[in-house]
């Protein structure tokens, strides 16, 4: 009967497009997200992302969690957390206007197939952001849920 392989183009609750490549016989996959929300200004660029689902031909509805690296603007960095001593001269050149999101989401879940064979994905996710202080680690990370659909 029908398996739910993730290889393929989705699309979640908030409007999220994820695409997925193929799947390697160990379960490992590669991809891309493009976020249709953010919590901070700036542009959104499609991320990459990574992760695992369990191998399908044991599983008609397999496990999986993948994790998405968030490379564009979101909340600017505090120059103390950056790398380098605040000096102006560093800044505009490291990140002349686009200054990088310190953040990361993992996602996981599992992959539903109804008597018609329309598959559904329902994951929980943990957003973790960088938070200037250890003082400040509690309130760093956001846990929320996604259900994702097929994009045809
Ligand atoms: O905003 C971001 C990066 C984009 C996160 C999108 C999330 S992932 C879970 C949920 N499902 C989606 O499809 N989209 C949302 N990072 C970020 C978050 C918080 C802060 N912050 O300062 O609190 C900074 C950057």
């Amino acid at each position: 009967d029908h398996q739910c392989v993730l290889t393929g183009e989705w699309v979640n609750d908030l409007g999220s497009n994820m695409t997925i490549g193929p799947v390697n016989t160990e379960g490992k996959f590669d991809g891309s997200y493009l976020t249709a929300v953010k919590k901070a200004p700036g542009k959104i660029h499609i991320s990459p992302l990574a992760g695992y689902q369990h191998a399908t031909n044991i599983w008609r509805q397999p496990t999986f969690g993948f994790t998405v690296n968030w490379n564009f603007t979101g909340a600017s960095p505090s120059p103390a957390s950056l790398q380098y001593p605040q000096s102006s001269l560093i800044l505009p050149v490291m990140f002349p206007n686009d200054p990088p999101i310190n953040s990361i989401t993992v996602f996981t879940g599992q992959c539903f197939v109804d008597d018609g064979g329309k598959e559904t994905l329902k994951t929980m996710w943990l957003l973790r952001s960088a938070a200037d202080n250890i003082k400040d680690d509690w309130k760093a990370t956001m846990v929320g849920t996604n259900t994702f659909t097929r994009r045809y």
